[in-house]
């Protein structure tokens, strides 16, 4: 299982949740802030453990985000059933045409099944909704209101989601995001912002996740010390 985030405090928060010693089940790379940074840095990470031969079994997308305004409040985890490319496509004079309008593919990712379920299992706190990927943090009430318009199933705002799906998709492999809500999506000020909040919810969810999926989290026992 591959993890990624945006920024070393978030994987610092992930691996504090993840049990020490043995050998690594779960590993925990940063790739980047932005959705291209992420897809390049993922699907190199894929692609290198592939070639291993030594394939990752899934990929999660994991960090903090933006909580939309009466959808996800700051220490909500949000489980992404679709991780949607919010800024992709055409501004007109009719308004925001997505990449489908323009028959260019596709701006929505679906989480896998299985996989968000075990997330669901393991989390039964944690709110499910659509996780939006944008290129620009929204910093205005208006913004807020249009995306929160346009995507009515969506809770939360990020920046990589979309891109790890792209890149886990050309690898065949399982996607999932996980997003614990460090900010409210509106007029930017960053003194509202609660990293520790965030990352401490982060924390909370590994854990949680290694607790109720052990086989999938938890590290194996090393060959040469078995257990007695
Ligand atoms: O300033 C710091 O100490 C700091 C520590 C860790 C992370 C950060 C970030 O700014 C991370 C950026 C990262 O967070 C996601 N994010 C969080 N809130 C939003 C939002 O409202 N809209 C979009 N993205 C958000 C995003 O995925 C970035 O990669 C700072």
């Amino acid at each position: 299982m591959l993890v990624v985030t945006a920024v070393e405090p978030e994987a610092a928060a992930v691996r504090a949740g993840l049990p020490a010693g043995g050998a690594a089940v779960v590993e925990v790379a940063t790739v980047g802030v932005g959705s291209a940074e992420a897809a390049a840095a993922t699907a190199r990470l894929l692609a290198l453990a592939e070639a291993a031969g030594r394939p990752y079994a899934a990929v999660i997308s994991a960090g903090i985000g933006g909580g939309l305004p009466g959808r996800a409040v700051i220490g909500d985890t949000v489980i992404a059933t679709r991780s949607v490319a919010a800024d992709l496509g055409a501004d007109s004079p009719d308004g925001y045409l997505p990449i489908e309008r323009l028959g260019f593919g596709t701006s929505v990712a679906y989480a896998d099944a299985a996989l968000v379920a075990l997330l669901r299992e393991a989390l039964p706190a944690a709110l499910a909704g659509d996780v939006l990927t944008v290129n620009t943090v929204t910093g205005t009430a208006v913004r807020a209101g249009e995306l929160a318009g346009r995507h009515p199933s969506a809770s939360a705002e990020a920046m990589e989601g979309f891109g790890v799906a792209v890149a886990a998709r050309a690898a065949g492999i399982p996607f999932a995001e996980l997003r614990t809500i460090s900010n409210p999506v509106g007029p930017r000020d960053r003194a509202a912002w609660n990293l520790p909040a965030a990352f401490t919810a982060l924390t909370i969810a590994f854990t949680a996740l290694t607790a109720a999926h052990a086989a999938a989290f938890a590290p194996t026992t090393p060959p040469d010390r078995p257990s007695s």
